[in-house]
C-alpha cells in the first residue's frame, strides 16, 4: 500500500488538555479517506498538524513521502487544504480570490484563468464570480474555498467538515467534484460527524475518540458485523445505548 499520509507518534497538548495522544496512522494514496469522531475527539488538531498549520509537541508526519515539518515547501506544493473556520480574503470577488491563489501557487495567468472558469462553472459559482466573498453564503464560501484548494491540482486534498452548513444541492455538487478527483488517483482526507456521508463516500476510515485512533482501515473492516458505520462508531466510542431520557427527566411535562 502506498501511503499518502504517514503519521507516527503524534502528540498535542493544550495546557492540561491532551488533544492528540500519540497517534499512528497510514492513509492510503488514491482513496477517499474519512476521519470521524465525536466533538472534541482531536480531528481538527490532527488535520492541522498533518497539513503544517499546527506544530506537534512530538511525532512525525509525512505527506507523499515528505516530512511536513522538515520539508514544508515540498509538502505545501502537493496538498490542498479546506480548513475549519475557513478564512478568506473577504474584499476580493470569488474570481479575484482564485486569480490571487493561482498566482501564489506559481501557475501562469492563462492557466489560472482557464482553471478558475472551469471550477466556478462546475461548482455553480459562475453567476456569483464577481460578487465579493464577504457577501457569499456559507455554502458558497465552502465551494470557493474548495475551488482555491483544488486550483493547483494537489496530490492530496484535506477537508475539515466540508459539508457543514452546505445545502443538499451544493453537497451533491461538491461530492461530484471530489469523486471525479479521486477517480483520477488523487487522495481526499476529510473529517466529518455525518456517518451516512462517510459511509457513502469513503473507501477507508479512521475513527478517533479522546485523542486516540480507535479503529482504522477499509470501511468494510471498520464497520465489521455492525448494521451501519453509525452503529460501529457508537460501539467504538462507547456511546451505545446511553439512556439520555432518564438523565433529563425534568424536560417537558408540567414542572417548570
Ligand atoms: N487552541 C486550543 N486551545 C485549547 N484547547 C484546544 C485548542 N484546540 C483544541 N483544543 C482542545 O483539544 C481537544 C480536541 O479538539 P479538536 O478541535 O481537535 O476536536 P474535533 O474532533 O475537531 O472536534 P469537533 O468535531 O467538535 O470540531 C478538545 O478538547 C478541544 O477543547
Amino acid at each position: 500500500m502506498t501511503s499518502a499520509v504517514s503519521v507516527r507518534g503524534l502528540w498535542k497538548r493544550f495546557g492540561q488538555q491532551v488533544a492528540v495522544a500519540g497517534i499512528d496512522l497510514e492513509l492510503p494514496a488514491g482513496k477517499f479517506v474519512g476521519l470521524v469522531g465525536p466533538n472534541g475527539a482531536g480531528k481538527t488538531t490532527t488535520l492541522s498538524m498533518v497539513t503544517g498549520l499546527l506544530r506537534p509537541d512530538s511525532g512525525t508526519v509525512e505527506v507523499v513521502g515528505h516530512d511536513v515539518w522538515r520539508d514544508p515547501v515540498e509538502v505545501k506544493a502537493r496538498i490542498g487544504v479546506l480548513p475549519e473556520g475557513l478564512r478568506l480574503f473577504e474584499r476580493l470577488s470569488g474570481r479575484e480570490l482564485l486569480a490571487y491563489t493561482g498566482r501564489l501557487r506559481g501557475l501562469p495567468g492563462a492557466e489560472v484563468d482557464k482553471r478558475a472558469t472551469q471550477l466556478l462553472d462546475v461548482l455553480d459559482l459562475a453567476g456569483a464570480q464577481h460578487k465579493l466573498v464577504v457577501d457569499y453564503s456559507t455554502g458558497m464560501r465552502k465551494k470557493i474555498g474548495l475551488a482555491a484548494a483544488l486550483l493547483h491540482n494537489p496530490e492530496v486534498l484535506f477537508l475539515d467538515e466540508p459539508f457543514e452548513g452546505v445545502d443538499p444541492v451544493s453537497a451533491q455538487t461538491i461530492r461530484g467534484v471530489l469523486e471525479r478527483y479521486t477517480a483520477s488517483g488523487a487522495t481526499v482526507v476529510f473529517s466529518s460527524h455525518v456517518m451516512e456521508l462517510v459511509e457513502s463516500l469513503c473507501d477507508w476510515v479512521a475513527v478517533m475518540a479522546a485523542g486516540r485512533i480507535r479503529a482504522h482501515g477499509p470501511l468494510t473492516e471498520v464497520r465489521g458485523e455492525a448494521a451501519s458505520l453509525q452503529q460501529a462508531f457508537l460501539e467504538l466510542v462507547g456511546a451505545n445505548g446511553r439512556d439520555t431520557a432518564s438523565d433529563l427527566d425534568w424536560l417537558g411535562g408540567g414542572a417548570r
